[in-house]
């Protein structure tokens, strides 16, 4: 009897020599990129504007971050329950994660170190600072191939100015687990993002669920990064853009596996254009404060994307939304 394939998420070709704009190809990429977050939330883009040896030396750094003193560590506060140290705990043990806001600013980064090495470490903020423009450069690539696809590149020109965007960093660290431990590294969750760029680095784990509840794993090759809509974007698309659930599996004896994720926050409110709305695709969301809908959201609820925004809906403006 045949082997039934195992399912894997697409891989787009975004290398530069693939990406001329104003050509036909662009235009068949830019429909791509829109039909993969469609069908599944995510996607593996190839991207070569990240040298791998940027991205080695982002996770060195993460390395030498994690090996500070847990005193140290936690002094990376935060309001938001998504921007700060998370340390391993009972229910996650194998999870220790650092988030390290306004990441793409040489403000950002070096309030940051300064904080983790009050006598200075310049290699550590070079080499954030760098990855993270890099990294916020393929997020605003995608955010443009979608947009182009969806013909409102020019109506929503106002997400491509300076400031439109606040990115965070996310660096996690998930060790192996123990004999009897669960091998759960991250809960099953969507991202509240715009959009995420992860790299995952040698160790494979991540896994995403397809509408139909199927879990594909995620093998890593050199110069790609996951793609994944969150929250907002799928809310902006009115629900065309698929928000994946994901999670971290571990197995047992594997080495010490780092990720790093770009994540993007829309500044101020999120709303619908209106070429996305029409008789057969009534508005879903009313337009939403971004990072406040980020606050209000509890990290372990298992809500649907849709669920929750309702929720937030129904908090905030005294109603809820039709689901
Ligand atoms: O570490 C990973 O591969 C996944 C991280 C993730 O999903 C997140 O930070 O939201
Ligand atoms: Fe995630």
């Amino acid at each position: 009897m045949a082997c039934k394939p195992q399912p894997s998420l697409p891989t787009l070709d975004l290398t530069s020599k693939n990406l001329k704009p104003d050509s036909s190809s662009w235009t068949t990429k830019c429909d791509d990129v829109r039909i993969a977050l469609e069908e599944y939330g995510c996607f593996v883009a190839i991207y070569d504007q990240i040298s791998s040896e940027l991205s080695s030396a982002m996770v060195t750094c993460l390395k030498d971050l994690f090996s500070l003193p847990t005193e140290t560590k936690v002094q990376n506060l935060s309001s938001n329950k998504y921007f700060g140290h998370v340390a391993p705990n009972t229910l996650f043990p194998l999870y220790e994660s650092v988030g390290i806001r306004g990441v793409n600013t040489p403000e950002g980064t070096r309030t940051f170190t300064d904080l983790m090495w009050p006598s200075g470490n310049d290699d550590f903020s070079k080499t954030l600072l760098s990855y993270a423009k890099q990294a916020s450069e393929l997020e605003q690539l995608i955010k443009r191939m979608v947009f182009q696809s969806y013909g409102v590149l020019r109506s929503c020109d106002s997400h491509f100015i300076d400031d439109s965007y606040s990115y965070t960093l996310r660096g996690t660290k998930y060790t192996s687990p123990k004999l009897n431990e669960s091998n759960i590294g991250l809960q099953i969750h969507t991202d509240k993002t715009f959009v995420t760029v992860l790299e995952q680095n040698q160790v494979n784990g991540l896994e995403v669920q397809t509408k139909n509840g199927e879990w594909i794993s995620f093998e890593n090759k050199p110069s790609s990064f996951v793609i994944i809509a969150g929250d907002a974007f799928m809310a902006w698309s009115n629900g065309r853009i698929h928000s994946p659930y994901h999670r971290v599996v571990m197995h047992a004896g594997s080495k010490v596996r780092y990720s790093i994720t770009i994540k993007s926050y829309k500044n101020g409110m999120v709303q619908t254009p209106e070429e996305l709305v029409d008789d057969e695709h009534p508005l879903q969301f009313e337009d939403f404060d971004h990072l406040g809908y980020m606050q209000f959201t509890n990290i372990a609820d298992q809500d649907s994307p849709h669920e929750r925004l309702a929720k937030y809906h129904s908090a905030v403006l005294g109603k809820p939304i039709k689901i």
